[in-house]
């Protein structure tokens, strides 16, 4: 291994109570809501198909102008309490919140910027009352924070001469201070999600990265923060330069998963996922028919299919420029509560159960029973359920407590009948195992 001096500051899982609580929540929202809201993916008469919280890039709009939207910043529909009945309602168990997105808008009163809440017509602390309404229902906040800020004099893509590298350390003090501010202010926030820090100018200060992660853990003891915040003394990602994962868990499954055969190396560390509900709108976007939007039972299969390889997922919502959410994502929210209401066990508190996945679909585990998550219903009526050695399934129930049958068809094989019944979604059964040594040899295996 080469010595590094900003490196992983810990090899392996993170086992304390904080972090079990982040990996027992599974199932989070992402809320993206700053001044993009109010124009919604148009600019001077043109629609934009790119992200909405992209607009001001794709638009090409100076700083001053895109942030006088700040005049029209006044969401009078906004009531923190409905957010958080929405997010209990749909089972999520944290709710991750753009504290500033790359437009630099602050949804705090910050002391280090005049871009924030307070100079609207709305004035009030968003964040703060969200942060409390959350937390009241007992749901874990999480703030997203973006390093790159479009409004800043002093950021920089890349250093090229002394001029920038100056402006860039005093871009990064500025940064430090919002940091403190946001710790300090809210002192029940459980994580930092960090974006925006892929350019030259990040990588070239991997020294900040470290210090960052470690002046919030002493901030906040047990708070986590993402992989993606974090580069080393060489400028490498993520994964230090001896491949030692930096932060508390990865953090580069956006819109993306790992495949369930080929990337198992995931299971080895904590990581989470995060998705948009269109293909790619995380801001509110006007316009949802420009691209195909995820029914209930397609974002429930990531959300299982995350959970099946150790992961979290994050199920993005852009709320209005007038605080309230789209008819398309309150339904959303509901189905996937109502499903989570049933069948929430299979999620909440699982893991990777560690078995070769079938094309049924998932498997999570949780202590000594193992989950199927059933999201295609074979013709043959059976479930191959291959275990590994030395496990036997002592019986399968459906989550109603209706038995289904098991037979075992070959070594390490069995066949888990369907339910007569067919519910249209996806059904869980919970087969109890235990590990047994006396494998019996009743099956040859054939000589070839
Ligand atoms: C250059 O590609 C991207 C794509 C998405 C992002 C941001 N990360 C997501 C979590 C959203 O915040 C999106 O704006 C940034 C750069």
């Amino acid at each position: 291994e080469i010595g590094l001096q900003y490196g992983a500051d810990r090899l392996g899982k993170r086992y304390d109570a904080a972090m079990q609580k982040f990996r027992e929540n599974r199932l989070g929202a992402f809320i993206h809501w700053g001044l993009y809201a109010i124009p919604g993916g148009e600019w001077n008469g043109q629609v934009y198909n790119g992200a909405a919280e992209w607009l001001k890039s794709w638009a090409k709009v100076p700083a001053e102008e895109w942030l006088q939207l700040m005049k029209q910043w006044n969401p009078q529909n906004f009531d923190a309490k409905k957010w958080a009945k929405m997010a209990k309602d749909m089972g999520v168990k944290y709710v991750k919140i753009t504290t500033k997105h790359h437009e630099g808008f602050c949804l705090w009163p910050s002391k280090f910027t005049e871009y924030t809440v307070t100079n609207t017509p709305y004035k009030k602390d968003i964040l703060g009352e969200l942060v409390k309404a959350y937390n009241e229902v007992g749901i874990d906040v999480h703030f997203y924070f973006s390093v790159m800020d479009w409004s800043h004099p002093d950021w920089r893509y890349s250093i090229k001469n002394q001029e920038d590298e100056i402006a860039f350390q005093r871009f990064l003090a500025f940064t430090d201070n919002q940091l403190k501010e946001l710790a300090t202010r809210y002192p029940t926030v459980k994580d930092f999600w960090f974006d925006g820090t892929w350019d030259e100018s990040i990588k070239k200060n991997g020294w900040w990265t470290a210090h960052a992660e470690r002046m919030l853990k002493e901030l906040i003891p047990g708070v986590t923060v993402n992989s993606r915040l974090r580069a080393d003394d060489y400028g490498k990602r993520h994964f230090d330069s001896n491949g030692h994962l930096m932060g508390d868990y990865e953090s580069a499954y956006e819109r993306r998963l790992p495949d369930p055969i080929k990337d198992l190396q995931v299971t080895k560390w904590d990581w989470e996922a995060c998705m948009t509900l269109p293909e790619n709108q995380w801001g509110y976007h006007k316009d949802w028919s420009l691209s195909y939007v995820k029914n209930p039972v397609e974002v429930l299969e990531r959300i299982v299919h995350a959970v099946s390889m150790g992961g979290n997922m994050v199920v993005n919502f852009g709320p209005q420029a007038d605080g309230d959410f789209r008819t398309e994502e309150k339904e959303i929210a509901k189905a996937i509560g109502k499903w989570m209401q049933k069948n929430g066990e299979c999620i909440y508190a699982c893991d990777y159960a560690g078995w070769e996945k079938q094309d049924w679909e998932y498997y999570t585990h949780k202590k000594n029973s193992v989950y199927m998550i059933v999201f295609n219903r074979p013709y043959s009526k059976q479930l191959t359920v291959k275990v590994p050695k030395e496990t036997q399934i002592i019986n399968a129930v459906l989550l109603n407590g209706e038995k289904m049958k098991v037979t075992e068809t070959a070594r390490n094989e069995y066949n888990v009948g369907v339910p007569k019944q067919d519910f249209q979604e996806p059904f869980v059964i919970k087969l109890e195992i235990k590990s047994s040594k006396t494998s019996t040899n009743k099956y040859q295996e054939a000589l070839t």
